[in-house]
């Protein structure tokens, strides 16, 4: 993957938290440069407006590009194809693009599109990170305005407006690689913990599942994934099947054009920001390590036992020169031997983050062992 830009898709239905979760993301960037895509499928452009409109010092104008109109399946060749390339060809290419779908595109032809000559080589899906409503789908909705989600569904002929938002929900708990349990606020903590069980179940094995209120998630969970989700979609698979077929792939978009409006409220961005309290990280430090394989399965161990979500950092082996680079997502574990050590010390330095709560001593037990 190296080499590559690396995007993360973020989706979820009308209202789940998309624009909320980017917006902070994009206030609390961490030095990262990130270029923003917006896919809003009969909407008239808002998200992109609030975006661009967010005062953010990092965060330009030109980093923010919206595609015209329709669905990814229909203008991928005309629109997100060229957007991409456009985006790549900078003199200073993005760190890392975020692509905010619409909430009723399904993810999985975005996936899909990244395998496009043209782009294949340049950039790689991140992971796909769906978006929910907490408190909509423990009531059973899926979403908070069950109406405003069938309104926008109607402004495209394209879409079938047959098949049930639960069928929705589940391709969009099937193509994801981090679900966010958005709305945390809105529950209490039974019903936060069991909604996270439920979806681990749903989802593919591996997917983290993170509480967070107004989208208030460190950069550091959300991006680096490092999935390439494009090259792994049969294991995406979409419950039923997508609206429509190979004729349409040219639509015109006309239903586009008159003062269509649905009633999110849109405007009313909460003006107080959430810190990231719910999460937390420390560092354990640790004497140089024996083997690198038998490292890797003790840090899957703990990450599985203490449900971390990133751990990374350098370890000393013992008898070799090279400084070993240990980087996790979940409990998938990837290891390599990135430079000399050279004066640096011995010794192995590894970042924890998770949700707070986490068992400090006991980890660090686990991990100096
Ligand atoms: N109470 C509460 N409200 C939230 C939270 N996250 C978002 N909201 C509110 O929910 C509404 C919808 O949020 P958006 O971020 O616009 O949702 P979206 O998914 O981008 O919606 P579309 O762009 O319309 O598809 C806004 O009024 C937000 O302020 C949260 O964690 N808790």
């Amino acid at each position: 993957m190296a080499g590559k830009v690396p995007a993360t898709v973020v989706t979820g239905f009308l209202g789940a938290g998309k624009t909320t979760l980017i917006r902070h993301m994009l206030q609390n960037a961490e030095g990262k440069r990130i270029a923003l895509i917006i896919n809003e499928f009969g909407d008239l452009g808002v998200d992109g407006d609030i975006l661009k409109g967010c005062g953010i010092e990092t965060c330009t104008e030109d980093d923010v590009m919206e595609l015209s109109n329709g669905c990814i399946c229909c203008t991928v060749a005309d629109d997100f194809i060229p957007t991409m390339e456009k985006l790549l060809d900078r003199d200073t290419p993005p760190d890392h693009i975020v692509i905010e779908t619409s909430g009723l595109a399904l993810p999985q032809p975005l996936v899909r599109a990244f395998n496009w000559p043209g782009i294949s080589t340049r950039v790689t899906v991140d992971g796909v990170v769906t978006v929910v409503d907490g408190r909509a789908v423990t009531d059973g909705q899926f979403a908070h305005s069950v109406a405003a989600v069938d309104a926008q569904r109607k402004l495209d002929e394209n879409l079938d407006h047959e098949t049930p938002l639960s069928e929705l929900f589940e391709d969009q708990v099937a193509c994801a690689d981090m679900i966010v349990v958005n709305k945390a606020d809105l529950l209490d903590t039974a019903e936060a913990d069991g909604l996270v069980a439920r979806l681990k179940d749903e989802a593919r094995g591996g997917v983290q599942v993170v509480k967070a209120s107004m989208g208030a998630l460190p950069v550091s969970v959300l991006l680096g994934q490092g999935v390439g989700a494009e090259a792994d979609l049969d294991a995406r698979h979409e419950v039923h099947h997508h609206h429509h077929d190979d004729d349409h792939a040219h639509h015109e978009g006309d239903h586009h054009d008159d003062d269509h409006h649905h009633d999110h409220d849109h405007h009313h961005h909460h003006a107080h920001e959430h810190g990231h309290d719910e999460f937390e990280s420390f560092i354990v430090t640790r004497s140089e390590i024996a083997d690198p394989a038998a490292f890797a399965e003790q840090v899957a161990d703990v990450i599985r036992a203490h449900g971390i979500l990133r751990l990374k950092g350098f370890a000393a082996v013992a008898n070799k020169p090279m400084r070993l680079t240990l980087q996790a997502v979940g409990p998938r574990v990837d290891t390599y031997f990135d430079r000399p050590l050279g004066s640096d010390p011995r010794e192995t330095r590894l970042v924890v983050i998770g949700e707070a709560g986490l068992d400090r001593a006991a980890i660090t037990a686990a991990l100096v062992a």
